[in-house]
């Protein structure tokens, strides 16, 4: 059976294939060198998570599991709320077909603030890479649950090349298993399993036990109330990555303030 993830690959190849004929690498490659340097993303979570939460606020028009998130839908002006309340990075989908993004929304939220940006979209190919960081991103996504091993390594070895970070997403013990062979400090435990859209905390809470200390472990996905930032900080989440919880609220300032207020201390090593 053809699972979600299974169509998304599809449709990606497939664009990526039309992409590369409309705009050859050394076009966008040469936009990629002409971008404005990157902003250090996981030094921005590291900086964060030394006095309180680090947060990646994400920019999301629309997803598969839920539809509409937020019709009033501006991007440069939503990350300008993240930035006021207290975000310390943005995620912007790109993808358009399941989520109603754009490359332009990327380019334009992060050129609103002064937070490093991710690029949010299903990786495959170097060319995304470059694209990326034509776009301006600071960082990409690596999701181990659709990329072979060998692709995650040349996904993370070209974003490297360009200066940008990574963030490995895993949803089990083998993902995880499979993501510990990469170099990237960045491992995201995604709560949402991509293929049935169940959302649990519990998984952030089982894998927590199996990444190793150097890793910076980023919960994503379902986290709603400072009680969830608590609950996940207990099992050595330091930063976040939130899209629905925020996008729904329509003062999106005053609720990423409210969320990030009253952060757990950082445990003492
Ligand atoms: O909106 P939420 O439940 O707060 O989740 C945000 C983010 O984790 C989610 O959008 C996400 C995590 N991994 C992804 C991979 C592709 C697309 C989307 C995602």
């Amino acid at each position: 059976m053809a699972t979600i993830l299974d169509k998304i690959k599809s449709y990606k190849l497939q664009e990526v294939a039309s992409r590369k004929a409309a705009r050859p690498l050394s076009e966008v490659a040469e936009a990629a060198r002409n971008a404005p340097a990157p902003r250090g993303f996981a030094a921005a979570l590291r900086k964060a998570e030394a006095t309180g939460y680090g947060l990646i606020a994400e920019i999301k028009k629309a997803s598969p599991s839920k539809g509409l998130i937020r019709a009033d839908f501006d991007p440069p002006a939503l990350a300008r709320a993240y930035e006021a309340g207290g975000a310390t990075c943005l995620s912007v989908l790109t993808d358009t077909p399941s989520f109603q993004g754009a490359d332009h929304f990327l380019t334009q939220a992060r050129s609103a603030t002064a937070l490093p940006a991710l690029r949010k979209d299903f990786m495959y190919d170097t060319y995304q890479v470059a694209e990326a960081r034509a776009l301006h991103a600071d960082c990409i996504l690596i999701i181990m649950a659709s990329v072979s091993d060998m692709q995650a390594q040349e996904l993370e070895q070209a974003a490297m090349a360009w200066g940008m970070d990574v963030l490995v997403e895993v949803h089990d013990e083998a993902e995880l298993d499979r993501a510990l062979a990469l170099t990237s400090p960045m491992l995201g435990i995604n709560n949402r399993n991509l293929n049935t859209f169940d959302v649990t905390l519990e998984t952030t809470r089982r894998l927590s036990r199996l990444v190793p200390q150097g890793k910076m472990l980023i919960a994503e996905s379902g986290i709603y109330t400072p009680a969830d930032l608590a609950d996940l900080a207990g099992y050595g989440a330091r930063s976040f990555l939130i899209g629905e919880s925020l996008m729904r609220q329509p003062d999106v300032a005053l609720a990423t303030r409210t969320l990030l207020a009253n952060p757990i201390k950082p445990e003492k090593v």
